[in-house]
């Protein structure tokens, strides 16, 4: 059921109609600059107007969605930091108190902070989206992570939690993550989906020492020999190397492309999510920009595979969706560009012709 949901919504995904894209670019060019000087803050704009297929399209409604889980591969020693330091974030998010909430109130977007596979009983928490698929994937250096049933339950948590936000009116969704563990995982999806080794894919995601790297590298190589995955099948992929979060998020790429929802992808996690994505529908990427390159390392080489260039470089390597947030400061500034600027007749300025 869960499968003909995902397939169903992929579907659904149409590439960009480039007039619209043409239209906007066209009104941009009648403002009163040189021709393409806002540079990529008109690409926003007109981005926006393609995917909305509305000249007049507002931007009001803006929603960090943070998916939260565990992974049962930090049993490696694969992070910086202990596993329960996932659960303790989730309440910090749910208090106001972490680096995404400072940055979402700074650009006026709402956070919410779904449980989707986190390892503690949230029961008596309020504030909570509690959609868990499980109490944590597994260790993928020894099993696979997770069911395929799993893997689908998570994209299609992703793809509901979209689908309601949009019907409540959301105009971009940005992604964020929480998860001990999960630059392991998102590193393992990468190399497969972007056929580089291990090594060139992986980064020391929270801090771990030379000796923890090498063995997070290690790990992923026995994870890849164990599961030969194969990246035509992505959901197999996905399941094999898990994380429900990154399921999730799968899941909110899809479900906001279906419905003409332009998404920012914040770091390294997001982006191993919208591989996965854009193996199941390659039309997703049209409705995605790239926020900001992590200082994760192989966090470049996931986006020139999704033919997707940063528009931040800030070193940023929290997650959480704090790239992301700030990537919609930028595209609320493109778009009052393109609404608000006078043109060259409004405003009796001589134009390059003229
Ligand atoms: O978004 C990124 O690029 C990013 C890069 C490195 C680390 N993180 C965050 O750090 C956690 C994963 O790191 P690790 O070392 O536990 O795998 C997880 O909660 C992510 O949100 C995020
Ligand atoms: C404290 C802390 C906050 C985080 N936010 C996202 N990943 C994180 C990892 C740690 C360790």
């Amino acid at each position: 059921m869960n499968s003909a949901i995902i397939q169903e919504t992929a579907s659904r995904i149409q590439p960009l109609n480039p007039a619209w894209r043409a239209q906007a670019q066209a009104r941009l060019d009648r403002l009163t600059k040189p021709q393409g000087s806002l540079g990529r803050l008109e690409e926003l704009a007109a981005w926006y107007v393609a995917v909305r297929e509305d000249l007049k399209s507002s931007l009001k409604k803006k929603v960090v969605m943070i998916f939260a889980a565990d992974h049962g591969v930090v049993a490696e020693g694969v992070s910086a930091y202990p596993q329960d330091v996932t659960f303790q974030m989730v309440a910090n998010f749910l208090q106001g108190g972490a680096g995404i909430n400072v940055l979402a109130r700074h650009v006026g977007a709402e956070v919410q902070v779904v449980d989707i596979g986190v390892k503690y009983d949230f029961s008596g928490f309020s504030g909570l989206i509690s959609r868990k698929v499980a109490f944590g994937s597994r260790n993928l250096a020894q099993e696979a992570a997770l069911s395929r049933a799993e893997a689908e339950a998570a994209i299609n948590v992703g793809i509901e939690l979209a689908q309601e936000n949009i019907a409540a009116g959301a105009d971009v969704l940005a992604t964020g993550e929480m998860g001990i563990g999960n630059t392991t995982p998102a590193a393992a999806l990468a190399a497969v989906f972007t056929g580089e080794p291990a090594a060139t894919v992986t980064g020391r995601g929270t801090g771990v020492d030379d000796a923890g790297y090498r063995r997070k590298v290690e790990v992923i190589e026995r994870a890849l020999a164990l599961h030969q995955p194969d990246p035509r099948d992505p959901v197999e992929v996905l399941a094999k190397l898990g994380g429900l979060e990154i399921g999730g998020l799968t899941g909110l790429i899809l479900g906001a492309a279906a419905a003409r929802r332009p998404v920012l992808l914040d770091g390294f996690i997001a982006t191993a999510a919208a591989l996965v994505a854009a193996r199941l529908c390659p039309a997703v990427s049209d409705y995605l920009k790239a926020a900001h390159r992590s200082a994760e390392f192989g966090h470049q080489v996931m986006l020139a595979s999704l033919g997707l260039r940063p528009l931040l470089d800030l070193d940023l390597r929290l997650g959480e969706g704090t790239g992301a947030a700030l990537g919609i400061n930028l595209l609320e500034v493109g778009l009052k560009i393109y609404h608000e600027m006078a043109t060259f007749a409004e405003a009796g300025v001589s134009g390059k012709d003229s």
